[in-house]
């Protein structure tokens, strides 16, 4: 999905992947220097910062990668290979920095790769923010390694040419997930499960000594293996911390549109619970299966915020229930839905400092997983709503249409939908109804390590 970034900050880095021959080995530069003088290191380095780069015009080509850790640099060509020439038949999809490829790599392309499929993401060469992005991805993913972060395998540096190669992540995104784009409603120890993925993920980024933060918490960057576990792909955005004490580096806010956390919004401070706070509207739309933003034709303003419209129901028991994605058919542990409302809460605070730490989140998410109080109901097909966040509306059981109890309480509510053209949709959803499996299904199919916190 493209992001609908409401500012974009545009950072031209003095920065150059050409070899500077000419480099000398001390400079009046304390950036440079730290960097040469890494370069050099033959033990394990420390960390190199973003900030390192950014008043220097040395480049990833000017040393050795010692500080990256098992990273490949790719020739254009050899990408083109793998690719098949970036084939149409090996598209993926196109985010805001380019658009992504699927390959296939093993040590007859370098010595010592893995064989394993691969996903290749081209920086559009028109777009202005791509440098800094591409940049952030290879100083950032090339030296964290965690089993909930995407792993990126190489890079490739040529002339004008940025490209990023991970490991491929064969269930895509989230939000295609989520939304439904493609499978059944994802059965909610799975939500949970790629949930506590994602904390994990962002937990670690936390943790550093000058924490990362990812800036961009939101369904599309979430990457699904096979058994759903899940990983923070798309680093563009992230910020190591370096930055902050860097007078290049600009307050300009960076994100997508319902997702940043109001404070950061309003001052262009960055703290990690911005993050918190993406968490919470992540976790927020996986109860609801409702979007961060919704737009609206019929309504006067356009536009309802899913934060605004749903959190005063999240501590309400009462109510609680009526903003539950209805097509879990009541398929979840009630006291799990119950700790993840009052955890999405809590993450949604208007004041940063009440908001949980990312390994509080954790510790929250992880009993949530152990509850398995889940009735199992029949078997039955739901016709997802279109893009599932217009209210899900409809609910095909036997090829019947119906309209749910909680469309009308939804509409009761100041929850509108639009109403032009329904039948048609309805008959265009009946066509791709998709069936809903119940956790034990999955479970069952997928082995037993699916619900377990494996780290
Ligand atoms: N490692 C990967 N494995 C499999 N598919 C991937 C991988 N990385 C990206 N994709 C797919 O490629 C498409 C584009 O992804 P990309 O991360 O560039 O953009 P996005 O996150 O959808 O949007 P934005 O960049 O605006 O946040 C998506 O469909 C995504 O699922």
């Amino acid at each position: 999905m493209k992001a609908m970034r409401f500012s974009w900050k545009n950072i031209c880095l003095p920065i150059s992947c050409m070899n500077d021959t000419n480099l000398k080995k001390t400079t009046t530069n304390p950036s440079k220097d730290r960097l040469l003088l890494l370069s050099r290191q033959t033990s394990v380095p420390s960390r190199v910062y973003l900030s390192d780069f950014s008043n220097s015009t040395i480049s990833l080509n000017d040393f050795s990668n010692s500080f990256l850790t098992d990273i490949h640099i790719f020739t254009l060509e050899e990408l083109k290979t793998i690719t098949q020439d970036f084939s149409k038949h090996n598209y993926l999809g196109e985010g805001g920095f380019g658009e992504v490829y699927k390959g296939f790599v093993d040590d007859s392309l370098k010595t010592g790769l893995k064989a394993q499929p691969v996903a290749v993401k081209a920086l559009k060469r028109e777009g202005g923010q791509g440098h800094r992005e591409w940049l952030a991805e290879v100083i950032i993913l090339g030296q964290l390694k965690h089993p909930h972060l995407v792993n990126l395998i190489g890079y490739c540096c040529e002339d004008d040419h940025r490209l990023l190669v991970y490991e491929y992540m064969e269930r895509g995104n989230l939000e295609d997930h989520l939304f439904q784009k493609y499978g059944g409603a994802l059965p909610w120890l799975t939500r949970v499960k790629i949930l506590l993925g994602a904390a994990k993920g962002l937990d670690f980024l936390h943790k550093g000594k000058k924490p990362v933060i990812y800036r961009d918490f939101k369904p599309s960057n979430i990457l699904l293996s096979s058994d759903y576990s899940s990983k923070l792909s798309d680093f563009g955005l992230a910020t190591d911390g370096s930055e902050a004490e860097d007078s290049n580096f600009t307050k300009s806010v960076m994100g997508t549109e319902g997702y940043a956390a109001p404070e950061y919004i309003s001052t262009g401070n960055l703290t990690t619970m911005s993050d918190v706070f993406s968490f919470g509207v992540v976790l927020l739309e996986m109860l609801t299966a409702r979007k961060a933003v919704e737009k609206y034709r019929s309504s006067q303003r356009g536009r309802r915020s899913l934060v605004e419209w749903a959190r005063p129901m999240l501590k309400d028991p009462n109510k609680l229930e009526r903003i539950i994605d209805p097509s879990l058919e009541g398929r979840y542990s009630l006291e799990g839905i119950r700790k993840a409302a009052s955890l999405a809460y809590q993450c949604l605070s208007h004041n940063p400092k009440s908001r949980p730490t990312m390994t509080t989140v954790v510790k929250t998410l992880g009993p949530i997983l152990d509850l398995k109080d889940i009735q199992n109901g029949p078997f039955v097909y739901i016709v997802p709503v279109a893009g599932a966040n217009e209210g899900h509306d409809v609910k095909c059981k036997d090829g019947d249409v119906k309209v749910t109890k909680e469309e009308t309480e939804k509409e009761a509510k100041g929850c509108p939908r639009h109403r032009a053209g329904r039948r048609k949709r309805r008959k265009h959803r009946a066509m791709k109804s998709r069936a809903v499996y119940s956790d034990t299904t999955l479970y069952k199919s997928l082995g037993t390590s699916l619900y377990t916190q494996a780290e």
